[in-house]
């Protein structure tokens, strides 16, 4: 689904009853005791005034009758109950709307979340509009159950009081009641208008905030700073960040004034309306037509009814508002697999499985067990429509248990048959087969649960060292060692065990210390990792250890049947890669491995190299035999060997 179809999904009255119907059964589903405890302080709410109003025309009536004491004190204290009343409402309202904004909210967020990582692909993570329709959904899930609770519950309290006070305004003077009730057809018409104006600017800033967004990030985050440092770049992306503040305030400025104007308009016209309802009933009273009490109640009236017609027309375009964020959530919630480009064009971001289950379905066959390899057939791919093929006709062929080394220049296309291979993208034409069955037919998550990948862009997460190792297979790091044994697999035990904490040390110092980690947890137990006070709790660890970290996480899926290994020793010191290069024949055995390396000498033992040229393949064949061919790896592999023996002269040399 693209974005222009989401958006006009979203706009329009269909897109609001939609949102509605969505936020209503949010509701049900979210709070439905909070929302029937908060109903019935609306109605009482809302009547609480027209008694207070009708107790004081009682009393101001009375003074000039004569009321008994009894009369007058139990006036009074009707009204004394009213007003208390009124406020003990107003503070159990309040809580009461928090709460269904909190639990709405959290409902929200979890459903919207759990859209955006059930696609299969991550193409769409690559399209700008989609973050952008993110954005608003995260703002609907964070602000919109803020705004639609506050704002219905104001409609509808005020309309209570409407009816109720209106009811008077009829009884005093039918025509002040039709004046007043006339005087809000503008207003509705203009605040719609705001709301309007409100959304589309919202929708417009929303690119701007999140590059401002991103150039916060950019002066805050570690991982950024030596650059920005070293290269002076601080202020450059600082006024950059202004810009992009500049232009977010100038849209909301002129949202905020056009607000201005039109509520002068407004308010002008209540003005004038209520100064023509009270002359005309003073005339009236001066004529001998209705009391003083009649005046009391009519100042009243006059006043909640002009107020709560306000509150209506202003929270009626709140809702509105509300509504077409709602109405973005529904969008990615719905589209949980959108797509920057239609189906059949341009590589298909996978889709998964959107919205709740339907009808049973055949489920997707089961992975087999790669006994007969894994091929790529006749692949052509590229990331859009209008971008040049990376993958060109390009047919691999990984047999059970082998070896296959996959090098060439930069830009040749490695990686991204790593991604087709664990099918992050669709291949555009061609196919991928797993013992002869395609890729495309199988459960990706099972499919998945088959590879161990180290991407060369690994993640380093701010956890510990045990769950940064965990993470790789959640289930199996729960058997006692098991975690412990992939890290000394991947060389890294000694590392992790003699950290200040053991492998219970935050592997950041973002996060260390917090209360709760498993840090503290630590500590308090009196565990024997505890740690004097001036040791740090967190510790940053080299890139080669990281990559080695990375490692020991995909070597923690014990059962997977393919190891892929994007340029996995690329951090490590010539020791490391060599213990390395040994581990991980020690670990391949009994299983495939794909392997994309720079460093020819790490692929020499392979028992195939394919040589990648502009998507296709260049050469293919052994070590020994692509030698003999002396092509394009043979010469790529003397000239990195050259390098090495020309240090080696130099340093022995010196
Ligand atoms: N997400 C993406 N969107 C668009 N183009 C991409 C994306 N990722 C890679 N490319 C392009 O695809 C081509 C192949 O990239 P790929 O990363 O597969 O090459 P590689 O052989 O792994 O390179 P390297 O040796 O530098 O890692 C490059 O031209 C690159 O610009």
């Amino acid at each position: 689904m693209g974005a222009r179809t989401g958006a006009a999904r979203g706009a329009g009255w269909r897109g609001r009853v939609g949102a509605l119907v969505v936020a209503t059964r949010l509701y049900h589903r979210a709070a439905p005791a909070t929302v029937v405890a908060r109903a019935a302080t609306i109605a009482a709410a809302g009547l609480v005034p027209v008694a207070a109003a009708w107790l004081t025309k009682a009393l101001v009536d009375g003074l000039g009758t004569g009321l008994t004491v009894r009369t007058t004190v139990l006036l009074a204290i009707g009204l004394a109950v009213t007003g208390a009343l009124g406020a003990v409402l107003a503070h159990v309202a309040r809580y009461l709307d928090q709460e269904i904004a909190r639990r709405v909210s959290l409902h929200m967020q979890a459903t919207l979340f759990g859209a955006v990582v059930r696609p299969t692909g991550i193409a769409q993570l690559e399209d700008p509009e989609y973050h952008d329709r993110l954005q608003l959904a995260r703002l609907a899930g964070e602000s919109g159950p803020v705004l639609l609770t506050a704002a219905l519950v104001s409609v509808v309290q005020s309309l209570v009081t409407v009816s109720a006070f209106t009811v008077s305004l009829v009884v005093l003077s039918p025509l002040a009641a039709g004046l007043v009730l006339a005087s809000a057809v503008p207003a509705l018409v203009a605040q719609l208008r705001l709301g309007r104006l409100r959304s589309s600017t919202t929708a417009l800033v929303s690119p701007r905030a999140r590059r401002r967004l991103f150039y916060a990030t950019l002066l805050t985050d570690l991982r950024t700073a030596k650059e920005i440092r070293l290269f002076g770049l601080g202020n450059h992306f600082r006024d950059r960040m202004l810009d992009e503040v500049g232009s977010v305030h100038a849209a909301e400025r002129n949202v905020d004034r056009v607000t201005v104007r039109t509520e002068t308009w407004l308010a002008l016209l209540t003005a004038f309306v209520a100064g023509a309802v009270l002359v005309m009933t003073v005339l009236r009273i001066g004529a001998g037509v209705g009391t003083v009490g009649d005046l009391t109640l009519l100042v009243a009236a006059l006043g909640a009814v002009q107020g709560s017609v306000a509150a209506i027309v202003g929270q009626v375009a709140v809702i509105d508002e509300a509504l077409v964020l709602i109405g973005r959530y529904v969008e990615i919630v719905d589209d949980a697999a959108p797509s920057p480009h239609a189906p059949g064009s341009g590589p298909a971001a996978v889709a998964g499985p959107a919205g709740p289950a339907g009808p049973a379905r055949p489920g997707p066959p089961p992975v087999p067990s790669a006994t007969t390899g894994i091929r790529f057939e006749g692949v052509w791919f590229r990331y859009a429509d209008d971008a040049p093929w990376v993958l060109r006709d390009l047919d691999l062929d990984i047999r059970p248990g082998s070896w296959v080394a996959l090098v060439g220049a930069n830009g040749a296309g490695k990686s991204t048959v790593v991604k087709l291979l664990c099918r992050l993208y669709e291949p555009t034409r061609g196919r991928i087969t797993w013992d002869g069955t395609d890729v495309a037919t199988l459960d990706p998550a099972v499919l998945r649960s088959r590879i161990a990948t180290v991407f060369q862009d690994f993640v380093c997460y701010e956890l510990t060292a045990r769950e940064n190792v965990a993470l790789g297979d959640l289930r199996r790091a729960e058997q006692p060692g098991a975690v412990e044994s992939a890290a000394e697999h991947a060389g890294v035990g000694d590392v992790l065990a003699a950290l200040p904490r053991g492998y219970d040390t935050m592997l950041t110092r973002a996060f260390a210390g917090l209360p709760g980690d498993p840090v503290d947890e630590a500590a308090d137990d009196d565990a024997p990792g505890d740690l004097p006070a001036h040791e740090p709790a967190g510790v940053v660890l080299s890139g080669g250890q990281w990559q080695r970290v990375a490692v020991a996480r995909s070597l923690l899926r014990e059962d997977a049947g393919l190891l892929v290994l994007d340029e996995p020793s690329s951090g490590l010191d010539p020791r490391a890669e060599a213990e390395l290069q040994a581990m991980l024949r020690a670990v391949g055995r009994g299983r495939s491995t794909l392997l994309v390396a720079h460093r020819l000498s790490t692929v020499r033992d392979a028992d195939r190299i394919v040589v990648l040229d502009d998507g296709t393949v260049l050469e293919s064949g052994d070590h020994d035999a692509l030698m003999d061919l002396d092509g394009e790896y043979a010469a790529l592999f003397r000239l990195q060997a050259e390098g090495y023996r020309e240090r080696a002269t130099a340093g022995g040399a010196s």
